[in-house]
């Protein structure tokens, strides 16, 4: 079992790039499987597990699929078969997002059901209503969901109870090969909906209104694939803005977009962080005297729950009282029992949570619990006493490409290693200690 270790202090100092965005490529690749004609090319494709975990429910499903040098080719002309079996679902939650997909191309589709995870329960409720709007009739038996369609789906009006981003997602894929117009009204408004509305529209589709309330999709007779380049990932961006901040340091966060990460920078700036916009990227300046400030969790446009727990991290360092309320899951929490183990001095209140920095933090072994919280942890790292080694890295692999290099690469004292490397570093650690 592979450990990160960090040894806390470095300030981080120089430029990072990020990769194309995990939770646009991976609704992207699931929506490659409309193509029932010529190959869709996906570029600016992070090495990440979820990617590697897709492309083989992908190939599951009698796709030809390809991913080297950060591009993704699938061929989706074939015949395809219609189920996800458990194994990548339990992996991956995002594999039930093919359902679409499949039961758009396909008449039928059975996905085994997701089950709970580590932030909560995570229904997906919402998909199947508007697949039944459409026209599907859905069956849940035996951990799996089937859905069918007579003939073809049909446009419907939707309205969904909360902007999920997967229902929209799932939806608006299903909606591009419907008969007739379907207007999705309460959709997710994330970058991730709008690149993935872009790539629809290459294949031939006819969605409007992505990144807005209401979509409106004229269904189309058939999809071709066709050629796409990933946004960059706002998140992994958000957690370098923190790393830098939270180490005092100065940083170019090479890739990051402004305008999708505004509610993140607006808090930031309110703790004290000053930022520069540069021609390719997002500069942290300084971050001095951090104070503390209010959070809460929304969907897109509001503060994103994925750069929850980064936050975490840095409003510990801040002075003063700070309150973080997490209203779009009902369990992503779970980092906090980390954190105490760092003497992170944090108070659960229902929904919420208390803080009161600037706390020292404290280097421990701590256990990811999903994969931003191992990004945040690990951010603890960069400034606790001592050493902090991170467990769990398999979550942190889902979401960041070479996490520790590129910190390395800035500055940090880190380092991956295995269970036995490490005893030999911890044993030269201590000989340098007590030199
Ligand atoms: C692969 C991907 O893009 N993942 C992102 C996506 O997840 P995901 O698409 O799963 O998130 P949703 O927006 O659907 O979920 C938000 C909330 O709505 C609830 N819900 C959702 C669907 C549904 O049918 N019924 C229902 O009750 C969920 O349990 C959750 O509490 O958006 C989340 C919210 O920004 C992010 O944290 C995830 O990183
Ligand atoms: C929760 C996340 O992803 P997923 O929906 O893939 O679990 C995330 O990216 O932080």
């Amino acid at each position: 079992m592979d450990k990160i270790i960090v040894r806390g202090g470095k300030r981080l100092n120089g430029t990072v790039k990020v990769e194309g965005a995990k939770n646009a490529v991976l609704p992207v690749i699931a929506a490659t499987l409309l193509a029932s004609d010529g190959k869709s090319v996906i570029k600016s494709v992070p090495t990440l597990s979820d990617v590697y975990t897709i492309n083989e429910v992908l190939r599951f499903l009698n796709a030809e699929v390809q991913f080297k040098n950060n591009e993704v080719v699938v061929d989706a002309s074939k015949e395809l078969s219609v189920e996800a079996p458990f194994e990548y679902v339990s992996k991956m939650r995002a594999s039930v997002l093919v359902m679409g997909s499949l039961l758009a191309r396909n008449g039928r589709a059975r996905v085994a059901l997701p089950g709970g995870c580590a932030i909560g329960s995570r229904p997906i409720d919402q998909h199947l209503k508007g697949f039944e709007a459409m026209g599907a009739k859905v069956q849940v038996g035996n951990g799996f969901i089937e859905a069918s369609v007579e003939d073809r789906l049909q446009g419907a009006k939707i309205y969904l109870d909360f902007p999920s981003v997967g229902a929209t997602e799932n939806i608006m894929m299903a909606a591009t090969l419907a008969k007739g117009t379907t207007i999705i009204e309460n959709v997710a408004k994330e970058p991730e909906i709008v690149d993935l509305a872009n790539f629809l529209n290459k294949m031939g589709a006819k969605v409007k209104g992505a990144g807005t309330g209401t979509l409106r999709i004229e269904g189309v007779d058939v999809l071709f694939g066709a050629e796409h380049t990933i946004i960059p990932d706002r998140i992994e961006a958000g957690t370098f803005l923190v790393a830098a901040a939270i180490t005092g340091g100065d940083v170019l966060v090479q890739g990051a977009v402004p305008e999708h990460l505004s509610s993140l920078i607006a808090k930031m700036e309110e703790m004290g962080v000053v930022f520069k916009e540069e021609e390719d990227g997002i500069r942290v300046v300084s971050a001095e005297n951090l104070k503390a400030v209010d959070i809460k969790t929304m969907p897109h446009p509001g503060f994103p729950t994925d750069m929850q727990s980064q936050m975490m991290a840095l409003l510990l360092r801040a002075k003063g009282t700070s309150m973080i309320t997490e209203t779009v899951f009902e369990n992503r929490f779970m980092h906090v029992e980390e954190f105490r183990r760092m003497n992170g001095d944090v108070k659960i209140e229902g929904r919420s949570v208390i803080m009161n920095g600037p706390i020292n933090l404290q280097g421990a072994e701590v256990a990811a619990t999903d994969l931003r919280a191992a990004a945040a942890l690990i951010l603890s790292g960069l400034v606790a006493e001592g050493i902090t080694r991170v467990t769990e890295l398999k979550h942190l692999d889902r979401g960041y490409v070479d996490f520790h290099e590129k910190l390395a690469a800035l500055g940090a004292d880190i380092e991956r290693v295995t269970e036995e490397e490490e005893v030999t570093l911890t044993a030269a650690y201590v000989a340098d200690l007590n030199a």
